[in-house]
Order: structure tokens, then sequence, then C-alpha cells
């Protein structure tokens, strides 16, 4: 009888070993009405929010990835643009962070140059080049090729990658490529740029994050927790999907 029960308690800390998986806190910053939460949404549920709000404090979500037979947990922390609604909420975000994304606007260039800003921000939060970063060009579904000069170009965005050793991706969290590239062209009568799959973000984050040599400590759990996820006041000219 013993022996049958440490049998069946051994068989039980085995599978939940199996189940374990390895949980990577992943930042998203930049500026208010970029799109995090959106991208957030997207990246680990699959679909634009009908309904975007500020973000007050804090949210995130989660996406379980499969990278070579392993489970790697990705912990996408929405972070709140607005100063007024990040101010107490700062020292959380920093805390144990083992990649993070920069999000920028494409139609907006105020967006794109405040970046400096927020990698300021994360390298006096010690998050310098030692850490997985990624730089993501959102709405690129808005980009319209008439009124190139009021938007990000993309080469000065993969430039400014290089610079600060990071990935580029530019990408729509409303729109799929497919969608997009039938529109464009209709629109234009000309080949779209490459559009990058929001699942290639997904895949490339785990992916990287698996392989980095510098990050230790990582934790290994199932459950999560939450700090806040409180919305605030509504945005004009959010749009349903
Ligand atoms: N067309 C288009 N609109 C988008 C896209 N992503 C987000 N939006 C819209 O942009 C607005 C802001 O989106 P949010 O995701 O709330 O922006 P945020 O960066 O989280 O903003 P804060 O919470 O204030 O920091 C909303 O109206 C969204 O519907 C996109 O890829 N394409």
């Amino acid at each position: 009888m013993e022996s049958s029960l440490e049998f069946s308690s051994s068989l039980g800390s085995v599978s939940s070993l199996l189940s374990r998986h390895r949980t990577f806190k992943v930042l998203m910053i930049g500026d208010s009405g970029v799109g995090k939460t959106c991208l957030t949404h997207r990246l680990c549920a699959g679909e634009f929010p009908c309904r975007a709000e500020a973000t007050i404090g804090v949210d995130f979500r989660e996406r379980l990835v499969d990278v070579d037979g392993e489970k790697i947990k990705l912990q996408l922390w929405d972070t709140a643009g607005q100063e007024r609604f990040r101010k107490s909420m700062v020292q959380h975000y920093y805390r144990n962070v083992h990649a993070v994304l920069f999000i920028y606007d494409v139609t907006c260039p105020a967006t794109f140059n405040g970046l400096t800003s927020w990698i300021e921000e994360c390298r006096q939060n010690s998050l310098g080049q030692d850490i997985p970063r990624f730089l993501v060009g959102n709405k690129s579904d808005l980009r319209d090729p008439s009124r190139a000069e009021e938007q990000v170009n993309q080469q000065k965005a993969i430039s400014f990658a290089k610079f600060h050793r990071m990935m580029f991706f530019e990408t729509s969290a409303k729109l799929s490529p497919n969608r997009l590239s039938k529109m464009q062209q209709a629109k234009n009568g000309e080949a779209p740029f490459q559009q990058d799959q929001i699942e290639d973000i997904v895949l490339t984050v785990a992916e990287k994050l698996k392989r980095h040599k510098t990050i230790s400590n990582i934790s290994v759990c199932n459950g999560s927790f939450k700090v806040s996820s409180k919305k605030g006041g509504e945005k004009e000219g959010w749009s349903c999907c």
C-alpha cells in the first residue's frame, strides 16, 4: 500500500513537472495610443479588441508557445503610455523583465521620435542590450503611400533598430497581412511592402527567449498573478473589428 502511494505521488510530480513551463515577462512600451493594448490582445488571443481604452497602471495577457517541443509562456505586460497612469507602476514594470517590445505608430512620427526616451527609461531601470529587444511599427493598415512623408519611413526604422540592436517588425494589430495586401494592391495598383505576420512576432520572441544565454533566474511556474487590470476612459477614434 505504502509503495503504491509512493508510486502514485511520484507519478503526480512527474506529470506536474511535464506540465511546467518557463515563463518570460515581456514588456510592451511606447507612447499612448500606439496600439499596445490591441497588439497584446492580438498576439495573445489572435483578435483585435472591439474596444480599446487607455491602460491604467498595467494589464497583462499570456500566450503559451511551443518552441521545438518546449512550452514557453510569454507574459505580455501591457503598460500605460500616459504618464499620469504609469507613475506609480514604473517600478513594477521593470522588475524581472526578460524582453522588451518598443512600439510606435507608423502613421505618427512623433511616436517614433519618442522611442529614445523609452529606451532611456529602460536603461535607467537597468534594461540594456543584454536582453532581447524588438522594435514594432504598428498600424501598417493605415499606411497611405500618397502621404509617405507624413509617416515613419520603414528604412529609417530598420536603421534605428540596427543601431539599437533590436529586431524589427512592421505590422497591424487590426488587419491580417493577406487582407492588407489585397486592399493596398487594389488601392495603389502596386506591390505592398513586406508585412510581418503577428504569429511571426510571437514565435520570434519566444525563440529568442528560449535561446538567450544571459537570461538567468527564469521563473518556472504554472500559475500567474495580476497587478492591476483597470482600464481608463475611452479613447477617441477607436474602431470596431
Ligand atoms: N487602424 C488601426 N488602429 C489600431 C491598431 N492598433 C490599435 N489601433 C487603434 O489605436 C487606438 C489606441 O490603441 P490602444 O491599444 O489602446 O493603444 P495603447 O498604446 O495601449 O494606449 P495607452 O493604453 O494609452 O498606452 C485605438 O483606437 C485602437 O483601436 C492597428 O493596428 N490599426
